[in-house]
């Protein structure tokens, strides 16, 4: 089955086959992504009109909706043009009027006939201490209760488009709804009391309960759950495809490994060995690998990395790493170097500040193979640079590529294998979103002997107390960072705080022993900045966010953020992972400038009691959302219309599970669950992911 189901035909016809969508409806509904009737179907209602009838109207907060059963009175016609026509009528507590703009007279005496009783329905207001309904929504006789919902959806609109147009229109795509064949396993939707798909959205769209109508109710979290579903089938599907491609099989002996293992001055986390001997394992199968490395601040990925890339060195071949920025590559370079030498691997690096001949010679010995190991940033991906023999490339810091641009890097070297690390955890939710193709490692452990960062927020006022207390520090041989306020609008005037808190602070502790970095700064000045601090001659290092990532400088114990209540959490947290890396006591200051917003509040709260990076993002995403945590543009995280990725991680787990397990037990989905998860896949309009099943 490569072709739409007839089943869904109804669903994917024009709009202008249902009841009340004209060609003008059609192109406003447009105008809301609806274009076929099943993005009517999967348009939920966004609130719920309570019209269960009352005995009064008496006692109610108004302007609200009431339906209440009432004996006619007397019409008072619009004696003058352009005043309304009324009608007052009686309930079982109190009289009040029917209001009537545009209506004609005699319309309206054959609806409401005085004597007689009528159920209405409609918006009360108060006006001039008489309580008016307007054009009431329904007019129906005593018998005829039933024909008013009484829960009536309310749908997003949007211009051209009523609310009853769109309850019409739904009302006429629902009557196609009919019983799919069920991709859920029986025993998930049993646990979970979901209805079948049919029972969900008629139950969706025409709730009786509050659980009819929560996110969490079954009737809801069932089509969530589809949604997630479909996604987390068709990231599955990219990666089972990935993993068929061919790749070749890198056999490490684990003899470099050996020598640098030996040559460290410390012995690897058990997450670490764990994590080495997962990448490795998995170069050793024939196909490409796709994996992705995540790690908390200061959990020793880049030993990780090296280990793995050392392991593709002893089967002959090549391997990669690049780094987001300058400094961060020349830092893996200054920290590997004595391991590579060691160990006898000729490493380089390689970034756009080689021009020229020099260049020309490394891009030489790359494709003779001469280089082993290659580091830098991204011109190491550059068109002119070809490896001999490239098995491996590793992405640090990357939770700004999307599932395709990890794809085109793969396609670099003849079935690279890739791997990607990410310094800040991420929630599980969105990794399962973002990441789902992937195989995922994680160091959840710290090395030994790390302490705990004393974390402590401090108003602005005591600016000068806490410049008393680094003199004192620094006097003693510590070393701190002192990141300056993100002004925001610009990159200029994060760097004109900058400049302005060095100079003051080098009046404060001498000219000799107050640095200064940030983005706007001559490369070779950045260097030598950081050098400097490296070695010790300047004490504190005034930058802006450019440390943020992945700087170790292991002897700088304290940590200075101004205006901290500015930064994210993550942020703050990849910036607190800048000390304590080291045996030293750390300390990280939180200055905060004024009183503090109850979000503001909330995520210096969480740096305080917290260093748990997965910890800290989850808090992230509930006070963000995931789209800002993730940057949903560049992350290629998928908009889901249903599902909701914070309230409703746990089904992503569940989807991400048992699509994973569908795999194992029918990739190509043939079996009769594997034909309607093909239909659920055609549904959601995730034609790409049965062309995966295809090629595959
Ligand atoms: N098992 C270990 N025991 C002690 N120290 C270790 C261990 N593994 C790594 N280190 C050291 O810990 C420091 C941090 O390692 P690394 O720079 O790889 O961290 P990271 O995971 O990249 O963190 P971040 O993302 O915060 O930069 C380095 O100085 C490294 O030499």
């Amino acid at each position: 089955m490569n072709t739409r189901p007839e089943i869904l035909f109804p669903f994917f016809t024009a709009m202008t086959g249902l009841n009340g969508v004209g060609p003008k409806t059609a192109q406003n509904l447009e105008k809301m992504g609806i274009e076929r009737p099943k993005d009517l179907i999967f348009t939920l209602p966004q609130s719920i009109v309570n019209r269960e009838p009352r005995e009064t109207i008496q006692g109610g907060v108004f302007p609200s909706i009431v339906t209440v059963e009432v004996l006619i009175g007397e019409h008072k016609p619009n004696s003058v043009k352009g005043r309304p026509y009324r009608v007052t009528v009686q309930d079982a507590k109190t009289s009040f009027q029917l209001v009537f703009f545009h209506a004609r007279a005699d319309w309206l005496r054959e609806q409401l006939p005085t004597g007689q009783r009528r159920i209405v329905s409609g918006k009360v207001e108060m006006f001039d201490s008489i309580a008016n309904m307007v054009h009431p929504d329904y007019i129906v006789p005593v018998a005829g209760v039933n024909e008013i919902p009484q829960h009536e959806p309310i749908y997003p609109l949007t211009a051209g488009v009523t609310q009853k147009t769109m309850q019409k229109s739904v009302a006429s795509a629902l009557e196609r709804v009919t019983h799919l064949p069920e991709w859920i396993l029986p025993s998930l939707a049993q646990k979970h009391n979901w209805p079948s798909w049919a029972d969900a959205v008629r139950i969706a769209h025409a709730p009786k309960t509050g659980a009819d109508f929560s996110p969490m109710g079954p009737a809801r979290a069932r089509l969530a759950y589809d949604e997630l579903y479909a996604h987390q089938v068709t990231l599955a599907l990219a990666r089972q495809k990935l993993r068929r491609a061919k790749g070749k099989v890198t056999k490490s002996t684990g003899v470099l490994q050996d020598k640098i293992l030996k040559s460290l001055a410390f012995t690897p986390t058990n997450a670490q060995r764990r994590a080495v001997s997962e990448i490795l394992g998995d170069m050793g199968e024939p196909y490409r690998m796709n994996r992705l490395l995540q790690g908390d601040v200061g959990s020793g990925k880049t030993l990780v990395a090296f280990l793995a890339m050392a392991g593709v060195v002893e089967s002959g071949a090549q391997a990669v790493m690049m780094a987001p920025t300058e400094i961060l590559a020349r830092q893996h370079l200054e920290s590997l170097q004595p391991l590579a030498e060691q160990s006898g691997i000729v490493m380089e690096i390689l970034t756009g500040r080689d021009k020229g001949k020099e260049r020309s010679a490394k891009l030489a010995a790359l494709a003779a193979g001469k280089i082993q190991i290659l580091l830098g940033t991204h011109a190491v991906f550059q068109k002119d640079v070809e490896f001999g023999a490239l098995r491996l490339a590793i992405i640090d810091e990357q939770h700004r590529f999307g599932v395709r641009q990890r794809m085109d890097l793969g396609a670099k070297g003849a079935a690279v294998d890739i791997l990607v690390m990410t310094a800040t955890p991420i929630p599980r939710s969105l990794a399962l979103a973002n990441f789902g193709d992937m195989d995922v490692s994680i160091l959840d452990e710290k090395p030994a002997g790390r302490k705990p960062v004393e974390t402590v927020l401090v108003n602005n006022s005591r600016l000068d107390q806490i410049v008393d207390r680094l003199k004192q520090a620094t006097a003693d041989g510590k070393q701190a960072y002192w990141v300056c306020p993100l002004v925001g609008e610009s990159e200029v005037t994060d760097w004109t705080a900058a400049e302005e808190r060095y100079r003051s602070l080098r009046v404060a502790l001498g000219d000799e022993n107050v640095g200064l970095v940030h983005g706007q700064m001559p490369a070779a000045q950045k260097d030598a900045a950081m050098a400097d601090f490296v070695a010790g001659k300047t004490k504190v290092l005034v930058a802006t966010t450019v440390i943020e990532v992945g700087v170790n400088i292991p002897n700088a114990s304290i940590m200075v953020i101004e205006q901290a209540e500015k930064f994210g959490l993550a942020q703050l947290h990849q910036l607190r992972g800048r000390v304590g890396r080291g045996s030293e006591k750390s300390s990280c200051l939180l200055l905060y400038a004024g009183p503090l917003g109850a979000n503001a509040k909330k995520r210096l709260e969480t740096m305080r009691q917290t260093e748990d990076g997965f910890e800290i993002a989850e808090m992230d995403l509930k006070l963000r959302g995931a789209g800002d945590v993730l940057g949903v543009q560049q992350s290629g995280l998928p908009k889901f219309k249903i599902a909701d990725i914070e309230l409703q991680s746990d089904l992503m787990k569940i989807a991400f599970d048992d699509a994973r397990l569908l795999m194992t037990t029918d990739p190509t989905l043939e079996t009769e669950r594997g034909q309607a998860v093909r239909v659920l896949l055609y549904l959601m309009e995730r034609e790409k992911a049965i062309r995966l099943i295809s090629i595959g």
